[in-house]
């Protein structure tokens, strides 16, 4: 019997040029192939610093939601948890992180495509956004780091040694299986979602594709 092609799997194949856009940028392939320019590396760091920052309380907000509307059972909630502690981990990585390369985080101003980002979530974080639609800019936003980052840890990358400890911290296998959970989450709304939900869910997902492209433009020194 063939597995049923889940939404998620449906609008990956028909958006799989953006998609690709936002997982194979030049920023990282360039990661990838070893020439990366550091100045465009730290410029990422202290940039995605502050989008950390914002994405906390969008988090939050899919947890809250997560509570409220999904069905009991499903674990939805200790997934989400799990994505709330990680991202503790992450916001003291930063610090070290830019410790470590010298950016000063206190004195970073974010740049236009990151403050378009960040007012994105914030456009999220609001009771009157459905689960559903959280979910899948959530999931994305998560899963878009981890393909690009995994790509850097594939066997013939020539990924400076370096920069090996960044791409891990997302590239990495259980961030890959948190990823599927977070899909699972996804698909599970999908198919008792309305066709109304399941319009503005897609429209979220491609503009979380165009934003994460215009975050690497600007890491890129292309904005
Ligand atoms: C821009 C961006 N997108 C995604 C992630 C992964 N949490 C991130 N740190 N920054």
């Amino acid at each position: 019997m063939q597995a049923k092609i889940t939404v998620t799997e449906t609008w990956l194949r028909k958006h799989r040029h953006l998609y690709d856009g936002a997982t194979r940028h030049p920023f990282i392939r360039s990661i990838r192939d070893g020439n990366i320019n550091i100045s465009a590396f730290k410029t990422w760091l202290g940039q995605d610093y502050i989008f950390v920052r914002a994405f906390v309380p969008f988090v939050a907000s899919v947890l809250t939601k997560a509570y409220k509307g999904s069905d009991d059972g499903n674990g939805d909630v200790e997934v989400i948890l799990g994505g709330v502690a990680a991202l503790h981990d992450e916001i003291s990585w930063f610090k070290k992180e830019a410790f470590k390369w010298g950016v000063q985080l206190s004195s970073i101003v974010p740049q236009k495509a990151n403050q378009e980002y960040c007012r994105f979530l914030e456009s999220l974080i609001g009771p009157e956004v459905e689960y559903t639609v959280a979910a899948v800019a959530f999931w994305a936003i998560e899963t878009i780091y981890q393909e690009s980052f995994a790509h850097c840890l594939e066997d013939d990358s020539k990924t400076p040694p370096e920069l090996k400890e960044t791409c891990q911290r997302w590239g990495n296998e259980s961030f890959g299986e948190y990823c599927n959970s977070l899909r699972n989450i996804v698909d599970r709304q999908l198919e008792k979602a309305s066709d109304d939900v399941i319009t503005k869910a897609e429209a979220t997902l491609l503009r979380v594709l165009e934003h994460e492209v215009d975050f690497w433009n600007m890491s890129h020194g292309r904005t």
